[in-house]
């Protein structure tokens, strides 16, 4: 609306006091302030303008690839109007990264008020900045997801869902080139919506049903909960991408420029909560219906609907009186949503890399199809357990070195509680540190040679599992680690015992896109029933 009305040197002239408000500021702060590392000016500016330029791309990180070259492995920027310390050496993060329950890095980030203003700064886990609040949930979170029974009910259920893909591409036949990309993301986004919430999206199937002919469409039930379900993925997707935007893009622009998309970013939080809150309900509505001798289905869902109450299926006692209540169903949202948005798509887009590079490297296919066939024989049909999987070590070294090439997070977040020294620099509490993962990974220091595809490194040296930031690390590591390497692993069986996958065009690089995430945008291959 306010845009409409302004001329276009209105716009020149806001531009122009935005660049001349950032410049005076930036200036102001580098002149007095102490400790200053190389990569400062004159580019506390042009990082932000950077920032804002790439945020459609999100891929903010080229500007640290040239500081990386430039400067070393520390350098400070500036990104959405906040200074940084970016770091590239893994000898820097160990206290950083440290699992200590004295670790003063609880903090992903500081106090952000884009994210204030967003509400998501006080709830759930991975933005949370209130600490307490934070460990419960995680907490809580980790107990839900190591429990021993929810993997189980996860190594069955995956199975499940392949059957379902096998028959779709079977129908689609072997000389059609496929989007494995699209494929695998929704086979993810089925897996985690039925673990997390115990719904089926229907995703592979509308898929399936988008490109075959009317007579080979199948028929998908109406979701009895909401008519929208099926495109619920969609909008956590959208969201994540609304949360890169809020991290990247000042206030300043947001509200004025850009203020359309920002309006777009509490709408698409509004539906998603409102989605969330007619699951949760229903669910209630159901376990009340249940009598109290029958076994509940062991969702992450309905862990957290009965927490501190008589059904409570896992016991987290609190000895705090405000956690020790039944959870809120915003309390409950945001966790879900976490769960949600957590595993789909890191999950999907690693697979992508592991198929990219499995084809570009028979050698180690190969040396993967004989593990699979040492471990499982010839017996197809025989039920996978969680032994079968602790033995697929080569399947897991794989999975690391293609994370390293392509990591699925290229950069992780800290804020120290205190003052703390780094690198033989002092830092004041509450600064933001940058830990460069795609830097790290590439270190020539730390890898040897480290541009060479070369899963074995890992089969070699357990040690180098805790120096790969897949999963990244320290007491605000991804608790998600253990389910993900069970998907992971699980779906490289299915896959490679049962079908010979080829690229579509080997000559192709890897179709990738940041933003918040490193997503596989396309990887076209042709499947066919495996021959050796
Ligand atoms: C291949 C799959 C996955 C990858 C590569 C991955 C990677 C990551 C990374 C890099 C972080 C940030 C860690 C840090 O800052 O040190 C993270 C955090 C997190 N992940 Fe995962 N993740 C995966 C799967 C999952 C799954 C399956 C879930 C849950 C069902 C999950 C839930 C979370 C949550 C809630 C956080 C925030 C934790 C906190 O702030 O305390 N992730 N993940």
């Amino acid at each position: 609306m306010i845009l409409t009305s302004l001329s276009v040197s209105d716009v020149i002239g806001i531009i122009v006091s935005i660049i001349l408000i950032y410049v005076a500021k930036f200036y102001f702060q580098y002149f007095t302030r102490t400790n200053p590392l190389p990569g400062s000016i004159p580019l506390p500016f042009v990082g932000n303008l950077l920032g804002i330029i790439h945020y459609g791309k999100g891929d903010f990180t080229v500007w640290y690839k040239i500081l990386h070259e430039r400067h070393g492995d520390i350098f400070e920027t500036y990104i959405g109007g906040c200074r940084r310390i970016v770091i590239a050496r893994p000898d820097y993060i160990e206290k950083i990264m440290s699992t200590s329950t004295q670790s003063t890095y609880t903090l992903r980030m500081g106090k952000t008020p884009a994210f204030d203003e967003l509400g998501v700064s006080k709830i759930g886990l991975t933005f949370n900045t209130h600490v307490p609040n934070w460990k419960f949930n995680r907490q809580f979170f980790t107990k839900v997801i190591l429990a021993p029974s929810f993997s189980k009910e996860v190594v069955n259920l995956i199975p499940t869902i392949y059957d379902e893909l096998n028959e779709y591409w079977k129908e689609i036949g072997e000389d059609v080139p496929i989007d494995f990309s699209i494929w695998i993301n929704k086979f993810t986004t089925e897996i985690t919506f039925q673990m997390v919430v115990g719904l089926r999206v229907n995703g592979l199937k509308s898929y399936f049903n988008s490109f075959v002919e009317s007579s080979k469409k199948k028929f998908i039930e109406p979701n009895p909960i909401d008519k929208d379900m099926e495109h619920f993925p969609q909008i956590t997707n959208e969201g994540l991408e609304y949360l890169g935007f809020f991290l990247v893009v000042p206030a300043i622009i947001r509200h004025t420029l850009l203020k359309k998309k920002n309006d777009a970013a509490f709408e698409n939080r509004k539906q998603t909560f409102d989605l969330l809150t007619k699951i949760i309900n229903h669910r209630r509505k159901e376990i009340e219906q249940t009598s109290i001798h029958e076994e509940l289905r062991y969702d992450m869902l309905t862990l957290l609907i009965t927490t501190n109450t008589e059904r409570e299926l896992i016991d987290q006692k609190s000895v705090e009186e405000e956690h020790s209540k039944p959870l809120t169903n915003d309390q409950i949202s945001q966790i879900l949503l976490e769960a949600l948005s957590g595993g789909i798509d890191t999950s999907s887009n690693a697979l992508c890399t592991v198929v990219y590079y499995l084809a570009h490297y028979p050698e180690v296919l190969a040396r993967l199809r004989q593990e699979l066939d040492t471990i499982f024989g010839f017996e197809k049909d025989r039920k996978i357990t969680m032994e079968d999987l602790s033995k697929m070590r080569y399947a897991e070294a794989i999975f690391y070195e293609c994370t390293r090439f392509v990591n699925p997070a290229k950069t992780l977040l800290r804020t120290s509680t205190t003052k703390d020294i780094i690198a033989g620099y002092e830092w004041p509490a509450n600064m933001l540190i940058e830990i460069y993962a795609e830097g790290i990974h590439m270190n020539p220091a730390y890898w040897k040679d480290p541009h060479k595809f070369n899963p074995d490194r890992f089969m070699k040296s357990e040690a180098l599992k805790s120096k790969i930031l897949t999963f990244g690390g320290g007491v605000r590591g991804c608790p998600g680690r253990k389910i993900a390497l069970i998907t992971i692993k699980l779906l490289i069986f299915l896959i490679y015992r049962n079908f010979d996958i080829t690229l579509v065009d080997m000559n192709v690089p890897m179709n990738l896109k940041y933003s918040f995430l490193n997503t596989c945008t396309e990887l076209k291959i042709k499947v066919r029933p495996r021959m050796s």
